[in-house]
């Protein structure tokens, strides 16, 4: 059918085309069918909401769909149903197990980028993933499609360093202050970071607090160019654009299968040109990487997988066993990251991880000497200059340089556990910390999060204070209790930890 495009004030989420039960009727068209929107050269995919939000002769579509595409009010187009793409049944194979080609890799990707796949079946993908995994060949296709789908970043400046944590371990704000470290010794380092995927603030989640994290590619060149180093997101510029697409659903899941992780993050760095990459892999209990010994499987994945991109890549496994600093949540996150950096002080997991992996990434620039990286590290850190990075770096991305991390506002809606018994501290439960913080609004809402008043190994007497929920809402914050109350997320010696009723 032809018809007239109409901009809808709508935001779904996907690419939705609307149009009205009438043409619906008369063009057997169903909800969530696949169409394709054809005007001139242009060519959009997207499902199908039958609405009478617009008239016969008119086809509506989301604002979704203007991010990436432009189309006019009034403008003509032609929309025809679209069958199954091939994909799906690759999805299937992998679904039961089977390996794919490097071109069945390609076209799922494509038909990600292109949203010819919808939500329900890149869910499934992830969820095949989940189940079956891929081997080094399909991972390297897969990096590659993903980064070849979408723009790529020259910048004319030797070494360009990066790092990269898998995530999971709750509070991992650490690379915040990795980059400014890094820069601040004269190397390059042009940080893309995702959203949270399992977590409740992911990094791009944390630095929009105090500056923008959305950039096209010329931006983030010019920046880079100035200042050596920026701290954006990559779902907001055309970077492997299938990333942010999976990530959506990942997010859902909760859940990061290794082989799209390894995608995930390595077609980002590929794509920004990245040539000295350092992955951090946080590994204990209740995060992504709970041994020592998956994580070194996992660390050899990642050295192949930069060896087959001509990247040179040395991984971290770091301690991931209970959560970084004292804060979890987009805006507390924010608090504490900028506060150590400000004054060279703060956690030791903190501290010692962010010294540590820029002082590995110092080394690997040639700047410091083998042994010497984490102590170059720390003086820079504690001199300021890592700060007077930072507020560069923030003033390059939109923000305010001279802000103060007590003015960043927390949600004020709080509520505090305390200890049930005295004792020692024996275990804080990550996932259920992330569940909580998740709970209380994090990350959509930026104020939502905890503070944690303790760490495992310390001692607490009955009645002191635990850890403070902090919401933007009642509700938010009442569905966060409630979450912290059937979760044990602290555990002391000596406290009953369940009652089994003679029944
Ligand atoms: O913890 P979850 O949400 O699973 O993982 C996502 C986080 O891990 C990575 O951290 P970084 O950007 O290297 O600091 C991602 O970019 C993202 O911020
Ligand atoms: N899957 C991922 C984990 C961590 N960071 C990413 O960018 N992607």
């Amino acid at each position: 059918m032809r018809a007239r495009v109409k901009i809808l004030d709508v935001f779904s989420g996907r690419y939705s085309v609307f149009i009205s039960e009438e043409e619906a009727k008369k063009a057997k068209l169903h909800p969530d069918d696949l169409v394709k929107v054809e005007s001139g050269k242009k060519t959009i995919y997207g499902s199908l909401v039958i609405s009478n939000l617009v008239g016969s002769g008119e086809i509506g579509v989301s604002k979704d769909v203007l991010q990436l595409h432009s189309l006019s009010e009034g403008e003509v187009v032609t929309v025809t149903p679209v069958g199954t793409p091939e994909s799906v049944r690759y999805i299937k194979k992998k679904m039961h197990g089977e390996k794919l080609r490097k071109v069945e890799i390609e076209a799922i990707v494509r038909d990600i980028v292109d949203r010819k796949l919808r939500d329900i079946e890149i869910s499934s993908f992830v969820t095949a993933l989940e189940i079956n995994g891929l081997d080094m060949d399909e991972i390297a296709a897969l990096t590659v499609a993903m980064a070849e789908t979408g723009d790529m970043l020259d910048i004319d400046r030797k070494p360009i360093m990066d790092v990269h944590s898998i995530g999971g371990v709750p509070g991992n704000k650490t690379n915040i202050l990795v980059v400014p470290i890094v820069a601040a010794a004269g190397l390059t380092i042009p940080k893309t970071s995702s959203r949270a995927i399992t977590s409740a603030a992911g990094t791009a989640d944390v630095v929009e607090v105090f500056a923008n994290v959305s950039f096209s590619l010329d931006e983030i060149k010019r920046i880079v160019e100035k200042v050596g180093a920026c701290l954006v997101w990559g779902g907001a510029l055309n970077l492997a654009p299938a990333d942010d697409i999976t990530i959506k659903s990942e997010r859902a899941l909760s859940v990061d299968p290794p082989g799209l992780m390894l995608a995930s993050i390595m077609s980002k760095k590929y794509a920004m040109g990245s040539q000295y990459v350092l992955i951090d892999i946080p590994t204990g209990k209740g995060v992504k990487v709970e041994t020592m010994e998956e994580a070194r499987s996992l660390a050899r994945d990642f050295i192949e997988l930069g060896k087959r991109l001509g990247q040179y890549v040395e991984v971290a496994i770091t301690y991931g066993g209970q959560p970084i600093g004292h804060t979890v949540g987009p805006a507390l996150e924010a608090r504490e990251a900028l506060s150590a950096l400000m004054t060279g002080k703060g956690p030791g997991s903190l501290i010692e991880k962010a010294t540590g992996l820029a002082g590995i990434l110092l080394e690997m620039g040639g700047v410091a000497p083998a042994g010497m990286g984490k102590k170059m590290a720390k003086e820079i850190l504690e001199s300021g200059k890592a700060w007077e990075k930072m507020k560069e770096i923030i003033e390059e991305q939109g923000g305010d340089p001279n802000i103060k991390p007590e003015d960043i506002p927390i949600g004020d809606k709080t509520y505090t556990f305390t200890a049930p018994t005295s004792g020692y501290v024996t275990w804080i439960d990550n996932r259920a910390i992330t569940g909580i913080a998740r709970a209380a609004g994090a990350p959509e809402d930026k104020g939502a999060g905890l503070e944690l008043y303790v760490k495992v190994g310390e001692k607490v007497k009955e009645g002191d204070p635990l850890f403070t929920i902090h919401a933007e809402s009642e509700a938010r914050l009442d569905q966060a209790i409630v979450f912290a109350r059937r979760t044990e997320p602290i555990r002391i010696e000596g406290m009953v930890l369940q009652r089994i009723g003679n029944i």
